[in-house]
Formats: C-alpha cells, sequence, structure tokens
C-alpha cells in the first residue's frame, strides 16, 4: 500500500481531526503532517482568500503544502455570512446565526470548503471545492466544532454535531472537496 504525506496549514484542530481521518481512509491514504501558523485571512470572496492563505503559507513553510477555507452561506442572505462565518459565530453565536434569518421564508444554506494546494513558493494555489446543501436549525447537539449544531444537512434529520463524526465525513463539504483534491494528488503523481 503507497503512503504519501502533505503538509495541511491550520490553526483549527478539529479542521485537522477530520482531515485526517478522511485522507487516511481508502486504499490510496495521504498522511498529513500540520503547521498551525497564524496567516493573516484577506477580505474577499472564498477563492480569494483560500489562494491568499495557501500562498502565504507555501511562501513560510518554503515548500509545497494544502490549506482550507470554510464558509457558510445562507441563500436568503445570497450567500452571506460565507466566509465571514468565523467572526459571525464569535460574536453572535448559535441563537444569533438563526436569528439573522428571522423574517426570512428560508433558512436554507449550503457548507462550502475550499481547500488550496501549492506546489511551493511562487505556485499559483489550485482550489478545489466542496459543498454540502442544508439549513440552519436552532442548535442540537454537542457544541464541539463551531457551527456544527446549527447546520443540518438535507436529508439526514440531524445536524452536523448530532452525527457520529464517521457519518459527517461521509457528507461534508470537507468531505467532498478532499475527494476532488485527492484525485487530483493522485492522477498527476505530485504524491
Ligand atoms: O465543518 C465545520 N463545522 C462547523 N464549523 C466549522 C467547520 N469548519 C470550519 N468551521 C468554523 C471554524 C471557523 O469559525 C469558521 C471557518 O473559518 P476558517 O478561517 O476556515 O477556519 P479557522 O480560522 O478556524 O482555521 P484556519 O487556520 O484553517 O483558517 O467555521
Ligand atoms: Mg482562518
Amino acid at each position: 500500500m503507497s503512503q504519501s504525506r502533505l503538509i495541511f496549514v491550520t490553526g483549527n484542530t478539529k479542521k485537522l481531526e477530520e482531515v485526517k481521518a478522511i485522507l487516511s481512509d481508502g486504499p490510496n491514504p495521504i498522511e498529513i503532517d500540520s503547521q498551525a501558523l497564524d496567516i493573516d485571512e484577506i477580505q474577499g470572496n472564498t477563492q480569494e482568500v483560500a489562494r491568499a492563505k495557501c500562498r502565504r503559507a507555501a511562501e513560510i513553510l518554503n515548500g509545497p503544502c494544502i490549506t482550507e477555507d470554510t464558509a457558510l452561506c445562507y441563500e436568503a442572505l445570497n450567500g452571506l455570512p460565507g466566509p465571514f462565518i468565523k467572526y459571525f459565530l464569535a460574536d453572535i453565536g448559535h441563537e444569533g446565526l438563526n436569528n439573522l434569518l428571522v423574517g426570512f421564508p428560508t433558512k436554507n444554506a449550503w457548507a462550502l470548503c475550499t481547500f488550496a494546494y501549492s506546489a511551493g513558493p511562487g505556485s499559483e494555489p489550485m482550489l478545489f471545492e466542496g459543498r454540502t446543501d442544508g439549513k440552519i436549525v436552532p442548535a442540537r447537539g454537542p457544541p464541539v466544532f463551531g457551527w456544527d449544531a446549527v447546520f443540518e444537512p438535507n436529508g439526514t434529520g440531524l445536524t452536523y454535531a448530532e452525527m457520529p463524526s464517521e457519518q459527517k465525513n461521509k457528507l461534508s463539504h470537507r468531505y467532498r472537496a478532499l475527494e476532488k483534491l485527492r484525485r487530483y494528488l493522485q492522477s498527476g503523481d505530485m504524491l
């Protein structure tokens, strides 16, 4: 069995846990080393934020790496909070994330994960997006990871927080983005 290694730059231990679990699963596991660098994030759309984060990480590491940016997008708000979800969550919490939608007929939302891979400094990052559709609900389940307790993917009846991690990791925005990244890395013999 082949084993490959890759450096994931993130300050978020829960993300890291999921990425490791997803990429180590299956016939061609990719092993992850992590670097917890504090990289300034620019303002912009999800692709601009993801590219800038990865470019900077590759410069600091002076080598290949992946980074990831996660957005939570409300249909009623044309995709906002989107990449700003981290600051919304920190400032208004789960209840505030629900209250934003008071008066709107749809609670539909999608989780969007954008992985970026750079082959090294100066090499333009490639992006891999994964999207999971669902709706915003009053918090259910242990409040362990970000906004997991207020996002219910369609067709499951459970919030991300209520699911066993094996279930989330088979349908999540992160899983879907990582499947694309995995195919790219392994088809191009990048690893
Ligand atoms: O699957 C998830 N389920 C629930 N919450 C999540 C998930 N994935 C990210 N999150 C939270 C973390 C942060 O509040 C925001 C994304 O912000 P984002 O900049 O991508 O993450 P971060 O700053 O924590 O880590 P990083 O160092 O990789 O940028 O949504
Ligand atoms: Mg961040």
